[in-house]
């Protein structure tokens, strides 16, 4: 089977449902078997890709995110498919908000088998021109946001004596990526987090991994120039944007028996991006492009 290829179009980014509820998948169909899933950022476009392959794998899907209309309309487009999924809107910059809803999917479902943090994102801005809300908006999501969901869930595992499982999505911060400081350092911190975790955690039998996507084409992408968007998929020597798929995969991989020996691990999804290929989410300055070749 070849690899995939994110159909060539004009008018929108990334995967409809239709195409999430028909991607062929290398998972058996029973992979993720009544797993309870909590899903961050579950309506957008990693998180929609990682609902639905999720739950055709039979897992049910707790999807989460401010906009109860967005969650909503997944949740009816995974149900009439037969599959299991419920909405609960909460922002993750709340702690008491994440307390309640973990309060509550543990009450409705008596468990909960897997986080995936797939909340998050940032503005593009030269680091020199951050404003202090801006910072600290960035900083709030990606960092405390996540931070936040990792401890509930961590706790009421251990309450519940249940083996747990962690996924946080990050970006790709050992190189390539500007404009975007304010994310690398959240990111570096909740990959940082992770690891350190990942070994305190072990005794509660919870796994903790990052997934570092690079170029995915989605609808997150929208906040970037056009001319910034047209660059993407030439930032990696695959020369072409990634699928949401692809990152829903890696998830699988990690939060399924599969990674039953990996922890602490960032697993990056980036067609080769950190070695070679740059992307310059404000435009590339004067000053490195090299006017001789
Ligand atoms: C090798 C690897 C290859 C890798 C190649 C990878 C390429 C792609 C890179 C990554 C892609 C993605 O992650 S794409 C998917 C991610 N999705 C997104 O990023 C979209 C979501 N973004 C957001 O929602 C926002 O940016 C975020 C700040 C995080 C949260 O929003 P909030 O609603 O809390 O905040 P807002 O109210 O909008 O703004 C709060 C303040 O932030 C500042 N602010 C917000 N937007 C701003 C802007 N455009 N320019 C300046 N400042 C801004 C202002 O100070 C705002 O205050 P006021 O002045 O008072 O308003
Ligand atoms: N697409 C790409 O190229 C890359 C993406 N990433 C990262 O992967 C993750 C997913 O990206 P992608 O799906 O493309 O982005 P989207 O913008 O499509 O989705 C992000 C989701 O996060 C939710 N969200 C944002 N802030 C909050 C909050 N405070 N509380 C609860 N939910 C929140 C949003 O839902 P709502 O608005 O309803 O709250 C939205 O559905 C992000 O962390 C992103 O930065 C990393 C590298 C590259």
């Amino acid at each position: 089977m070849a690899d995939d290829h994110m159909p060539q179009r004009s008018d929108r980014l990334g995967l409809t449902d239709d195409e999430l509820a028909l991607h062929r998948t290398v998972f058996a169909s029973d992979a993720l078997k009544d797993m309870v899933i909590v899903l961050s950022g579950g309506a957008g476009g990693i998180g929609r890709a990682i609902a639905w392959l999720f739950a055709r794998l039979g897992a049910h899907l707790v999807v989460v995110g401010r906009n109860q209309g967005k969650l909503s309309a997944l949740t009816s487009n995974m149900t009439a498919k037969g599959l299991q999924a419920s909405a609960c809107a909460a922002d993750i910059r709340d702690a008491d908000a994440v307390a309640r809803l973990f309060d509550t999917v543990w009450q409705t479902h008596g468990r909960v088998d897997g986080l995936i943090n797939s909340a998050g994102g940032q503005f593009p801005q030269p680091a020199i021109d951050f404003s202090v809300k801006g910072w600290n908006a960035v900083i709030d999501t990606n960092l405390n946001g996540t931070w936040y969901m990792m401890q509930t869930a961590a706790r009421h595992w251990r309450d519940n004596k249940q083996p747990g499982n962690i996924v946080n999505i990050v970006v790709v911060t050992t190189h390539g990526l500007y404009g975007i400081a304010h994310s690398i350092a959240a990111r570096s911190g909740v990959i940082g987090l992770s690891r350190s975790v990942a070994v305190e955690w072990a005794p509660l039998n919870i796994r903790v991994n990052c997934v570092a996507p690079g170029a995915i084409e989605t609808e997150g992408w929208n906040v970037y120039a056009p001319e910034a968007r047209a660059a993407y998929p030439r930032s990696n020597p695959m020369m072409r944007a990634g699928s949401p798929w692809n990152v829903a995969e890696a998830c699988a991989y990690l939060a399924s028996p599969s990674g039953a020996f990996v922890t602490g691990e960032t697993l990056t999804v980036d067609g080769g991006g950190q070695l070679w290929g740059e992307t310059w989410t404000t435009g590339k300055p004067a000053y490195f492009i090299d006017k001789d070749t």
